[in-house]
């Protein structure tokens, strides 16, 4: 029977150590439990990369030297262990109990000693540990020092509040099919469910579900009445604003969340390009989920000549690849598969695929720009010289603030994810 503990300890040497996501890693560790189980392994994992630096700390105190080479998955399962004891529930004897058995599986049953008098020394210390962790930036904040210097920089009052907010569990949010239901009449659905929600009238689809729920409990789901999207990412087809029989590109495309989205406001012809054939597929599945067609291309966006037939688009939607540092509570792993040097790399091919897209757009189209970023380099700054070097682009502003000066709509991470929008105008 596989363990708990030794698989999240796999697990987390493969995303930290090999540099793999999470989001492969996970599916490919639970598969091997029980469903019951399967809740467990997701909570430590996302634990110990929410708190990484922490864990690193203490356990650098408690270790003559760290476990290096082939030990290295045990450092992991030390990391699991103190995870457990300092912010789960579980009573001590039994995270120290559990972490120990699962040397077993991973062929290391001699190692108990050492397991043990480590969790038992940071029973302990506990308190004096956390104390001299806290004077360490990284630690207190349990984030890469490249990106929390990027933050002070772009948010000079508001850093610490995103660092807190990205250590946080994220909502889930429901998007409203509205070709199935209206929102009023889906939420009246989700109270016959016994579901508690809350309506945001800021989000026309957008349900905020009160705790999280399997999907197979909401209303119809597999018959594509909802979906599970953020409310920001929600924003991304609204501010498109599709029409009957518009002709839309959605160029970075996968796993077509927004896609979905822009299908369910209006008949209109959608081609979704993607870079990657495989996340292709997903688009192909929700689409499939929800009755609805687009022609699904794999190509790059930032090479048309390989993939456009010559016919211009009225809107276009730019949802970049991005550093996702805006969805960071989601995904804890980027804090750590992410470095400082992919920033300019993300931010040139953004740069490029705005640049080879734009001729693909109608005079008077729409073109909405939008990243999962926080960082002014991949957003603000990024459209501000858009403009510049592009004669016929015009900003259209999304709110009273958006100026052409520093433009686009930021949204930070809170109650919907962190995001950045930006609308242009051909003339
Ligand atoms: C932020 S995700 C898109 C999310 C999607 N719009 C949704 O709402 O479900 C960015 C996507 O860009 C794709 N991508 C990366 N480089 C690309 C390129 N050069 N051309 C087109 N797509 C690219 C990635 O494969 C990824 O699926």
């Amino acid at each position: 029977m596989a363990n708990v503990r030794a698989l999240a300890a796999q697990t987390l040497f493969q995303v930290v150590d090999k540099g793999n996501s999470l989001s492969t890693q996970l599916p490919y560790a639970s598969q091997k439990l029980p469903l019951k189980d399967r809740a467990l392994l997701q909570q430590i994992c996302y634990g110990v990369l929410r708190y990484l630096p922490s864990l690193e700390n203490y356990c650098q105190q408690l270790l003559e030297q760290p476990l290096r080479g082939k030990r290295r998955v045990f450092q992991f399962l030390l990391y699991v262990g103190i995870y457990q004891l300092q912010h789960m529930r579980v009573p001590a004897h039994a995270a120290v109990a559990e972490t120990v058995n699962a040397l077993k599986p991973l062929g290391a049953p001699g190692m108990k000693g050492l397991v043990n008098a480590v969790l038992r020394n940071f029973q302990r210390q506990q308190a004096t540990l956390e104390q001299s962790a806290n004077d360490i930036l990284v630690c207190q904040y349990n984030h890469p020092s490249w990106f929390i210097k990027k933050l002070q920089a772009a948010y000079p009052d508001s850093w610490a509040e995103i660092l807190e907010a990205n250590q946080k569990q994220a909502p889930m949010w429901l998007r409203v099919n509205q070709r199935h239901d209206h929102t009023q009449a889906y939420s009246a659905r989700l109270d016959q469910a016994e579901i508690d929600h809350i309506l945001c009238n800021e989000y026309e689809d957008g349900i905020l579900l009160t705790h999280p729920v399997d999907v197979t409990k909401l209303p119809d789901f597999a018959h594509g009445a909802c979906s599970v999207q953020d409310a920001a990412a929600q924003m991304a087809a609204r501010l498109l604003a599709p029409q009957d029989g518009d002709n839309i590109l959605d160029a970075c495309a996968a796993p077509g969340g927004k896609t979905c989205h822009i299908l369910e406001l209006a008949d209109a012809n959608v081609t979704a390009l993607d870079a990657d054939e495989k996340r292709l597929e997903r688009v192909a599945d929700n689409l499939n989920r929800l009755s609805l067609e687009a022609d699904c291309v794999h190509g790059l966006a930032d090479e048309p000549n390989n993939w456009w037939q010559g016919e211009l688009f009225d809107r276009i939607l730019l949802d970049v690849p991005c550093s996702a540092t805006g969805v960071i509570r989601r995904h804890p792993d980027i804090k750590w598969l992410r470095r400082a040097t992919d920033i300019d790399e993300l931010a040139a091919l953004q740069a490029k695929i705005l640049d080879e897209i734009w001729p693909l757009l109608k005079p008077g189209g729409t073109l909405v720009y939008a990243t999962c970023s926080v960082l002014p380099q991949e957003n603000h700054q990024q459209i501000s010289a858009f403009l510049s070097r592009t004669g016929d682009a015009q900003h259209i502003a999304l709110h009273p603030e958006d100026k052409i000066e520093q433009p686009g709509l930021q949204l930070l991470p809170g109650t919907t994810d962190g995001f950045y929008y930006a609308k242009i105008q051909k003339q």
